[in-house]
């Protein structure tokens, strides 16, 4: 780790607007508010809060899917609303999140056509080369995602995820619906990625088991707010915010 963030999160706010009844009053859900974090080159960071915490809309925030309604978020100095391939997130794969009706070939080049990523040899070649980083073998490459078990949907995501080529991912509930002989694969997986292409990852988890073994830091989030952050041990062994007691706990119950 050295001392520039990648990814420096500035008194980010974002707000959603409802109605309650057709009617109604408009409702203003603060998903995000004032969140301040820096999240640096080669680390880990684990992003745990219960359910409707804003971790997803973070996460869609930090893609540049939506906009901020106050705040900066820069990557490499830059606004990550000028950058769409340097960020990519690697959802959970399981339940229909591929098309189940093209192939491994098709969902793997995908990204690079659509990013123009230069690359040696043909496409076959790169997808091939791709396939073998996330540990599949090329024999699958002409298979439909519904022929594959959930372990290689999981990696052929991943393998979509690196296609680009990106500094950084967003892991979102990455091994959460594989079985845990399967689970323990890919988090294996994602630390090799992590060596061998030196990215940076932004881990969000209900799962704190796997959370301590991937995370080098912890933040937790709480009604849109990043109420505490530190390192792994310093959250797990000696959380200074009662909500992060009580957290902990329903976590460790699960
Ligand atoms: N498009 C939207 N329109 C209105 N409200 C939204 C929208 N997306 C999210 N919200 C609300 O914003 C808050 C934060 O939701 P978000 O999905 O970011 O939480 P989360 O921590 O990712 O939850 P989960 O763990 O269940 O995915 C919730 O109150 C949610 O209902």
């Amino acid at each position: 780790m050295n001392n520039e963030p990648l990814l420096r999160i500035t008194e980010l706010d974002k707000f959603y607007y409802v109605k309650k009844s057709l009617f109604g009053k408009t409702h203003e859900i603060r998903a995000v508010q004032a969140l301040n974090l820096c999240i640096y080159q080669g680390e880990t960071l684990g992003l745990i809060g219960e359910s409707g915490s804003g971790k997803t809309t973070l996460s869609h925030l930090i893609l540049g899917l939506i906009p901020p309604d106050n705040g900066q978020i820069t990557f490499n100095q830059i606004d990550v609303l000028h950058l769409r391939r340097d960020v990519q997130i690697v959802f959970q794969y399981t339940y229909g999140a591929l098309d189940p009706l093209k192939t491994v070939y098709e969902l793997v080049s995908e990204p690079l056509k659509l990013h123009q990523i230069q690359f040696e040899g043909s496409l076959e070649d790169e997808v091939t080369r791709l396939l073998g980083l996330v540990g599949l073998s090329s024999g699958l490459m002409y298979r439909k995602t519904v022929a594959i078990s959930g372990g290689q949907k999981q990696r052929v995501g991943i393998a979509r995820a690196i296609a680009s080529r990106p500094k950084f991912l967003i892991l979102d509930e990455p091994v959460s619906a594989l079985d845990i002989s399967v689970q323990g694969q890919i988090v294996n997986l994602l630390i090799k990625l992590k060596k061998e292409l030196g990215l940076t990852y932004l881990f969000i988890t209900h799962d704190l088991k796997i959370a301590r073994h991937l995370s080098d830091r912890l933040a937790v989030m709480h009604q849109g707010v990043l109420i505490e952050v530190g390192t792994t041990s310093e959250i797990l062994t000696n959380p200074q915010m009662s909500y992060t007691k009580k957290l902990l706990g329903n976590l460790y119950n699960e």
